[in-house]
């Protein structure tokens, strides 16, 4: 009998693992493990292989928060990095695949069911069209999904780390405040759980006022208590959301949709809607038209990430 492969979406803050039938979509042994628990990835894979009691696979397929086209594979939010060749050997997989970890994303959001979608105001997917794929989490990650002819074949991405681009004087002070502790500003900087945070402690510095929260839960749950410090920055944060979401969507040309992932936005759902979000997405000039048009969804599905790497594991498309 063919022994369950073993599946991975790795992020900055949360490694989450699986078994599967080779080539099926049959998830079991769900597991999330805080990266922070493990000083590498070779003792994350041991620590659950172990708990789940596997025995061991013979083919993987992990993907992950940060380019992996090298065969050093360094994380960008947490400590570990590893050689594709070493870990392959170490477990003796037949076939080892690393992805990026959006990649793994837009490969799942065709299998995600209708009702783990939620819509963000209206506009119409044009049949066909590229796909655009956003999540703020422990980083930022960004990918594009087009039809190829067989298969959707999904386009990697290091969008998060655009450079910030503000769109009125508030957002300017809000650079100012950003650049005087990170240098360059990317996007990244201020869409993921540490930008909230940050976007809190700026709000507070400019109203001269001191910040009271310390975690980006935190600053969500006092946004929902009604402390106007923390209000303004969860709402500019959306807006800013939008604005990132809305520009990324006329760069790939993504008329087929926009689907927002990650960790954060599912526990938003109850802002997003009355947020400017939306007409931050829209708010595009001579494009406003185009971009009005195309629709938005938040992806509720938990394992969004673990289908996707199912998918790429005999997917020869996605190397
Ligand atoms: N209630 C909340 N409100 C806002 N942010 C939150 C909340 N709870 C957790 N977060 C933030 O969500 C982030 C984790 O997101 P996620 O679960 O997508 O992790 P991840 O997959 O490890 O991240 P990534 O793939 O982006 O590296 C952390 O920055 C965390 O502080």
């Amino acid at each position: 009998m063919t022994r369950p492969a073993l599946i991975g979406d790795i992020g900055g803050t949360n490694a989450r693992f699986a078994l599967v039938t080779p080539g099926a979509f049959d998830l079991h042994d769900i597991r999330t493990l805080p990266c922070a628990h493990y000083p590498s990835l070779s003792d994350a894979i041991r620590a659950y292989l172990k708990e789940v009691g596997a025995e061991m696979p013979t083919e993987a397929c992990l993907a992950f928060a940060c380019p992996v086209h090298d065969d050093e594979v360094r994380m960008t939010n947490n400590a570990w990095r590893f050689s594709k060749r070493q870990v392959a050997e170490e477990f003796g997989f037949t076939l080892f695949k690393v992805i990026n970890d959006f990649t793994a994303q837009a490969l799942g959001v065709p299998h995600v069911a209708d009702d783990e979608l939620v819509a963000l105001g209206d506009g119409e997917a044009a049949p066909g069209c590229t796909r655009l794929i956003f999540g703020p989490g422990t980083g930022l990650g960004m990918a594009g999904l087009f039809p190829g002819q067989h298969d959707w074949i999904p386009l990697p991405t290091e969008g998060g780390h655009i450079s910030f681009a503000p769109t009125d004087q508030h957002e300017r002070d809000l650079l100012a405040y950003f650049q005087a502790r990170y240098g360059r500003v990317s996007v990244e900087r201020i869409l993921c759980g540490q930008g909230l945070l940050d976007l809190y402690r700026a709000h507070a510095q400019l109203a001269k006022q001191v910040a009271r929260y310390n975690t980006p839960a935190e600053v969500t749950g006092a946004a929902r208590a009604g402390d106007p410090l923390a209000r303004n920055a969860l709402e500019r944060f959306l807006k800013i959301l939008g604005d990132v979401s809305g520009d990324a969507a006329l760069m790939l040309g993504a008329r087929g949709g926009v689907y927002l992932c990650g960790g954060i936005l599912p526990r938003l759902l109850d802002w997003l809607p009355h947020s400017h979000f939306r007409d931050a997405f829209a708010d595009k000039g001579r494009m406003h038209a185009y971009t009005a048009h195309i629709p938005v969804w938040v992806v509720t599905a938990p394992w969004n990430g673990l289908l996707g790497a199912c998918e790429a594991l005999h997917n020869e498309e996605v190397t």
